[in-house]
Parts: structure tokens; sequence; C-alpha cells
């Protein structure tokens, strides 16, 4: 249940308009209220019970929270516990950490397993790349530890579902948001951790328009939250995190290379992955830290996300929805270099390989370090209407298309990676073609889901 939800509930019967305008009237005397409540419904005494009760829940919790005397210290840490509170309200989630068992499961998950390897914080681990990396790394015997706040931006039981598979992985997931600093500094401080793979971030190009402060709360905030947290660690981690392909905006120059101009996004979402790259470059000029950005180039596959077109095509073709496909005011179709999630995990794990120790040492700089970006795509740009056709016959159903011009909400019209320099210094070589890759997604849709609809449109087909 969100706070406004709350607020807006207070008051009198809902088939009482009238009694509600009265009753707003002298919602400042707490006495009369209670007076009129006496005499009201029951309903109106379960209202004001259940406020009670949330008031009394929403305290308790603040004072036994592990991380409330910390937050008090200082405002600007309180300010940052309250926002993952009211977020983790809003998942009806609990973000409880601390305490020796606590502490415990974090050393195991984060132990590292074979010679050289490495110890990594994975934010954003219960997340469609961030699960995939996770698992990635256990396998190869490197320590891992998730976080992720398990917000519901798309549907949270898709990632207690990841999470599930992490657990059985050995991948323990700390529940907390990236603002959240005391936290990050406990996590640091109880595991060496030699390298963060920041995945935890506002995804999604459109969802911009309808809730902007997301974006500069776990994209700006959020990131300047790690950086410090990273900044101030003994040792400093090196860090890989997720820029996107979006920040090329309207350059029109293809394929897309890094030496491009980078300064004219087109959504809010393209802007504040900007802004994090220019946020990046000041911690690694001030404090030392190594530091990669990797643009992602329209990630997909088997436990994707449910807000991207490839999925919600799925879900909507096999319900006998109709589907909006965008085009170019020409009318030619918006394309996008479609990037699988193993080729982007292969990437990924050879940034972390490949990156150089942080400089840093007690917060300051001890000397240059390491800063890079690279394009992650699959260099070869697939129209979306042709994204459509492998889907129908992959899912042996005609989509209901409806065509319409691209609407201005933060979309490009295309994107095409020059992935030379990732080739060149990580040795990426990405391998599945748009349809390969869409048949294993495909295939992990139907098993997670197992939609009756599916079946009985192919008994009725065949
Ligand atoms: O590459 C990236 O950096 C970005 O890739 C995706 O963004 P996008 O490419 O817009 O992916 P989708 O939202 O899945 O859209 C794919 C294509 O389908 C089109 N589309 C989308 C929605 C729709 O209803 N109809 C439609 O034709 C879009 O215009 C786009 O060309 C992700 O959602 C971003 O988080 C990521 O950062």
């Amino acid at each position: 249940m969100s706070l406004s939800h709350l607020s807006s509930s207070g008051g009198g019967s809902p088939s009482s308009p009238g009694k509600l305008k009265t009753e707003k009237h002298h919602s400042h005397n707490p006495r009369l209220l209670l007076l009129r409540l006496k005499n009201h419904s029951s309903y109106s005494k379960l209202t004001l019970y259940s406020l009670f009760g949330v008031a009394a829940l929403f305290l308790t919790l603040f004072f036994l929270s592990p991380s409330s005397s910390n937050s008090i210290a200082s405002s600007s840490s309180y300010s940052s516990y309250s926002s993952s509170f009211r977020r983790s309200l809003r998942t009806s989630s609990s973000s409880s950490w601390g305490g020796s068992e606590w502490e415990k499961k974090v050393r195991s998950s984060a132990r590292v397993r074979r010679a050289d390897g490495l110890s990594v914080l994975v934010t954003g681990a219960a997340g469609f790349v961030g699960t995939h990396v996770s698992l990635a790394l256990k396998r190869r015997g490197d320590g891992v530890l998730g976080l992720d706040s398990f917000n519901d931006y798309y549907d949270p039981s898709l990632k207690r579902s990841r999470q599930s598979l992490l657990d059985r992985a050995g991948v323990f997931v700390v529940e907390g948001d990236i603002n959240d600093s005391p936290l990050l500094r406990k996590l640091l401080d109880v595991v060496p951790f030699s390298h963060v793979a920041h995945l935890a971030a506002q995804a999604g190009v459109r969802y911009a328009m309808k809730n902007p402060s997301s974006y500069v709360h776990s994209n700006i905030a959020g990131l300047v939250s790690l950086l410090e947290a990273a900044k101030s660690a003994e040792p400093q981690p090196a860090v890989v995190w997720a820029s996107s392909s979006s920040v090329y905006g309207l350059n029109t120059r293809v394929p897309f290379s890094e030496a491009h101009r980078t300064d004219r996004p087109a959504s809010l979402y393209a802007a504040t992955k900007k802004a994090g790259e220019e946020i990046a470059h000041t911690y690694n000029h001030i404090y030392g830290l190594s530091i990669t950005a990797l643009r992602f180039f329209t990630v997909y596959g088997p436990w994707g996300r449910p807000d991207m077109a490839y999925y919600f095509f799925t879900k909507d073709i096999l319900k006998g929805k109709p589907i909006t496909v965008f085009q170019a005011p020409d009318g030619s179709s918006v394309a996008r270099d479609f990037t699988y999630i193993d080729d982007i995990v292969h990437g990924l794990l050879a940034a972390l390989d490949t990156a150089e120790k942080s400089t840093g040492v007690r917060g300051k700089k001890q000397g240059p370090a390491q800063l890079r970006v690279y394009n992650l795509g699959n260099t070869s740009p697939v129209p979306v209407t042709e994204l459509v056709s492998i889907l129908e016959r992959l899912l042996k159903v005609k989509a209901n298309k409806k065509v319409v011009n691209m609407p201005a909400n933060g979309d490009v019209q295309f994107t095409h990676a020059n992935i030379s320099l990732a080739q060149r210094d990580l040795g990426y070589h990405p391998t599945t073609d748009l349809k390969t890759g869409l048949k294993k997604f495909v295939k992990w849709y139907l098993d997670y889901y197992n939609p009756i609809t599916y079946k009985t449109s192919r008994s009725s087909s065949s």
C-alpha cells in the first residue's frame, strides 16, 4: 500500500461524499475527528484503527532497524533511509539488515572459491542482467553478494523467482536500496570487495515521462551514494556499471562509436545515464576510483524485463491482444541493435577481469586510475517489424499489429553499435543473432508462465 493511498483513504465512507467534505474542513482538529468517527460506521472505525496500526508499525520498524541509529546521525543519511523505507513500503517488503547471522550469510556468499577469484558486490542482483551476471560469476568460483530493492517497477514476483534461482546457486541477495548509505558502508566494511558490478538502476526509456523522479533517485542519487561508499572503502573496489546505448540520443552517425557525441539525449532516462558517465569521471578524477561504463544495447533473453517490447509483445500476441508497432514518420521501421544476454554477460565479466585496481587509499587518490567506456551491442540492427515476425513464427500465432508513428516519448529511431573498442580490450565477440536468442527467450517464457492461452491456441490450430 502506498503512502499516497494511505493519506487519501482517511475520513468518511466512500459512499458519502458530502460527509467527506465536512470532515475535510475539520480535519485539522484530531479530537473532533475522533468524536465524529466514533459515531460513524464500522468502516470508518476500521479505517482509523488501520491508520493507527500502520503508524505504530512504521515507528516500531523505524526504531528497531539496525540502521536507524546511524541514520538519525545525519540528516542526509536520514533522508536516504526514509526514502528507502518508503520504497520498501511501496513494495510491501522488509529491508532489515545487520546482526551476526546476517553478516555470516554476507561473508559466505562473497567468499572466493578459486585462485585469484574476484569478490563482487552486484547491485540490482535480482534484475535481469544482475541475475545472469551473478550466476556466471558464482559458476566460475568468484565470490558474489547481491543487493536489490525489489521495487515494483515491474512484477516483483519475477524478481523473487530470480532470487530463488540465485539462492539455490549460493548467492545471497541483501534487500535494500542503493541510496541507503549506512547499508552500503556496512557491506563494504564486512567484505573487502575487489569489484562492484553496479547494475541497479531505473530502466526503461518511455517510463521516464511517467515517473521522472525515480530516474533521479536511482540513476543519479543512487549512483552517487554507491560511488561515495566505494571511494571510502578499504580497499576501494573497481566499479563496472551499466550505462546505455540511449546516451547516443539524436546522434545520426552510424554505427555508434564511443568517440561520437553523447550530449543530445532524447529522454530523461538517457540524460540520467549520460550524467552517470560524467559523475563517474569526477569520482575517478578526485578519488582514484577505477570505473568502467558499459553501454548496453537493448539487452534481451530468458528472465528478461517485462517492460521491454520483445517481452510484452510475446505476452500480448499469446493473449490475442493488439500490439503497437512504432514506425518512423517517413514510414520506415524503427530498429534496434538487440543484444543477447549471454553476450552481455561475457562482455561484463571481461570488463571485471580487465579492470585495474582503484588507486585511492582512505578516500585519497594516490595516482591516476582507469576510466573506460565501451559499447556492448550486437552490431546488427533489426527492424521492430522483423522482431514481431520472428515472434509470430516462434509462437505460431499471428500478431494483431497496430502500426503507428513513433510518439514523442523519448524513443530514438535507430541504434547500431560499433564494438571495435570492446573487441580490442575485452575480447568481446557477440555470437547470438536475434532469431536464436528469441528462440531461447520464448522457450523460457512458455516454461515460466505455462500460459493456458498458448496451449489452447496450439491445440485449436493443430
Ligand atoms: O539500449 C538501451 O540502452 C535501452 O534498451 C531498452 O530500450 P529500448 O531499446 O527502447 O527497448 P524496448 O523498450 O524494448 O523497445 C524496443 C523497440 O520497440 C519499439 N516499441 C516499443 C514499444 C511499443 O509498444 N512498440 C514499439 O514498437 C521501440 O520504439 C524500440 O524501437 C531498455 O528498455 C533500456 O532500459 C535500455 O537502456
